[in-house]
């Protein structure tokens, strides 16, 4: 079974003046329960790649499949909710919001489901725990370290429970300590709770230590 199938991706940035290739030609597949990690040099496309299969940009040509559905045109709304409930994200920058105490913050991708107050608060509890901050619950991002900040960024990103993880550079902002702590906890969300994993990394070590390298090189897959 395939988490993610990309079929002959282009992606072509128009601006008045000039046109950027971005990605050309781009054919991959990820199965479920993989952990891949996509490298690659500055502006070779990963970016882009994770924002078209996180569904957050179209490409120019080709086809998106995820979990076996094929994202044709469908309204807002409707790829919103798909997105909700398919992918969990995970930034360099956490992006977590900074007025919005652990508990709020983690319940945020809840709100919009049809659930109980109850049941959010069973659920974000369970899974701040699963990152290990049950004794953090009320604090703000301020009072958070790095390490802790994007421990809070995971735990919002499977509160929905989505099968598939895209993780942009996760470690990037995080000292190595911190950085392997990251590391460990997407590692067991991988093997233990079998989630699919993409991420992308500029850490060769990190990247030897997933299922599968893939590396772009000026928007093309080069192996
Ligand atoms: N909105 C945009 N408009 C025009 N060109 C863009 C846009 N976004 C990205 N590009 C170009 O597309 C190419 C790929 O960019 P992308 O951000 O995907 O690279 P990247 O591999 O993620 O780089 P980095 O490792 O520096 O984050 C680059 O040449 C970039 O300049």
């Amino acid at each position: 079974m395939n988490a993610i199938e990309l079929k002959e991706i282009n992606k072509i940035y128009r601006t008045d003046e000039i046109e950027t290739l971005a990605l050309e030609n781009v054919n991959l597949t990820i199965e479920k329960g993989e952990f891949v990690s996509v490298m690659g040099p500055s502006g070779c496309g990963k970016s882009t790649l994770l924002n078209i299969v996180g569904l957050l940009d179209e490409p120019t040509s080709g086809s998106v499949i995820i979990d076996n559905t094929t994202i044709g045109k469908m309204s807002d709304s409707k790829l919103a909710a798909f997105r909700n409930s398919k992918l969990g994200f995970v930034f360099q920058s956490f992006h977590l919001i900074n007025s919005l105490n652990v508990l709020d913050n983690v319940e945020l991708p809840l709100i919009y489901r049809s659930m109980s107050a109850s049941e959010r608060q069973r659920r974000v509890r369970e899974v701040l725990e699963r990152v290990g901050l049950s004794h953090r619950l009320r604090h703000m991002p301020s009072q958070l370290s790095g390490g802790q900040c994007q421990r809070v960024a995971i735990a919002r990103a499977i509160v929905g429970n989505p099968e598939i993880i895209l993780a942009d550079e996760p470690t990037g902002n995080l000292d190595s300590k911190m950085g392997a702590e990251v590391m460990d906890l997407l590692h067991s969300l991988n093997k233990e709770d079998g989630r699919t994993i993409m991420m992308v990394t500029h850490n060769e070590q990190q990247a030897r230590q997933t299922d599968r390298i893939i590396r772009f090189f000026d928007g093309r897959q080069v192996q």
